[in-house]
């Protein structure tokens, strides 16, 4: 693994799809089987909000719009979840970022080259079923209509393009995501396993 953080050894994979693509879920196999370690930034912001703190209370407001937070706020609080990880990690997996180009081009500068990139793709219309399935339950200010229409127009607009912008360093590979977990999960393992 080529990178600028000498700590951290092993492979990083990112994990992107729209919002309700199944990254998370896809993620949480992917642990159980491989012992990587997860990284969601979308949980990593969570968390600060759930803090209380003042810098939680301004990524708050913007979350729930379905905006972007801002680019360095995120890498910082990435690298950092890395570095604390880098003794015991055996690879990470990075969930819901890079979600702009630029993003993507900052790890690379910051933290290293990425050696996959899992691809879940869905349609726009089964990503928002399953999230006003999953908003009846899972208490995030961001599971509603309206929210949900703006994370998908964003996605579109920024995150798409990244994976375009990898697709020239050849580690993408798109699965889709419309399958039953399970079948979706085999595709990814013989992603996994190609690797090294
Ligand atoms: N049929 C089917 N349902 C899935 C699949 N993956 C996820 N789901 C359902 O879709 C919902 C959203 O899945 P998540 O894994 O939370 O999606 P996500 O991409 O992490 O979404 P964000 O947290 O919004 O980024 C969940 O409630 C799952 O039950 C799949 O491969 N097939
Ligand atoms: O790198 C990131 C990841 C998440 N978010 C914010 O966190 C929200 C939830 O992100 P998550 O990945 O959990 O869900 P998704 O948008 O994929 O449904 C997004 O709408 C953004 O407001 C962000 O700004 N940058
Ligand atoms: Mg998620």
């Amino acid at each position: 693994f080529k990178n600028t953080i000498k700590t951290i050894k092993y492979h990083v994979l990112l994990m992107s799809g729209g919002p309700g693509s199944g990254k998370g879920t896809q993620c949480e196999k992917i642990v159980a089987k491989y012992g990587y370690t997860h990284l969601s930034s979308g949980d990593l912001l969570r968390a600060e909000v759930a803090s209380g703190s003042e810098r939680g209370k301004q990524l708050q407001a913007t979350m729930q719009k379905g905006e972007l937070v801002p680019l360095d706020t995120v890498l910082e609080m990435i690298k950092e979840a890395m570095i604390a990880k880098a003794d015991v990690s055996k690879g990470y997996l990075i969930d819901g970022y890079p979600r702009e180009v630029k993003q993507g081009e900052e790890f690379e500068k910051k933290i290293g080259a990425p050696a996959l990139l899992l691809y879940v793709d869905a349609k726009a219309e089964t990503m928002v079923k399953r999230l006003m399935k999953r908003g009846e339950t899972s208490g995030r200010a961001d599971d509603n209509e309206e929210t949900i229409k703006k994370r998908l127009d964003l996605y579109y607009k920024a995150t798409e393009p990244v994976i375009a912008y990898y697709e020239k360093s050849g580690i993408v590979r798109k699965i889709n995501s419309e399958l039953p977990v399970d079948e979706v999960f085999a595709i990814v393992e013989k992603a996994i396993d190609e690797l090294k």
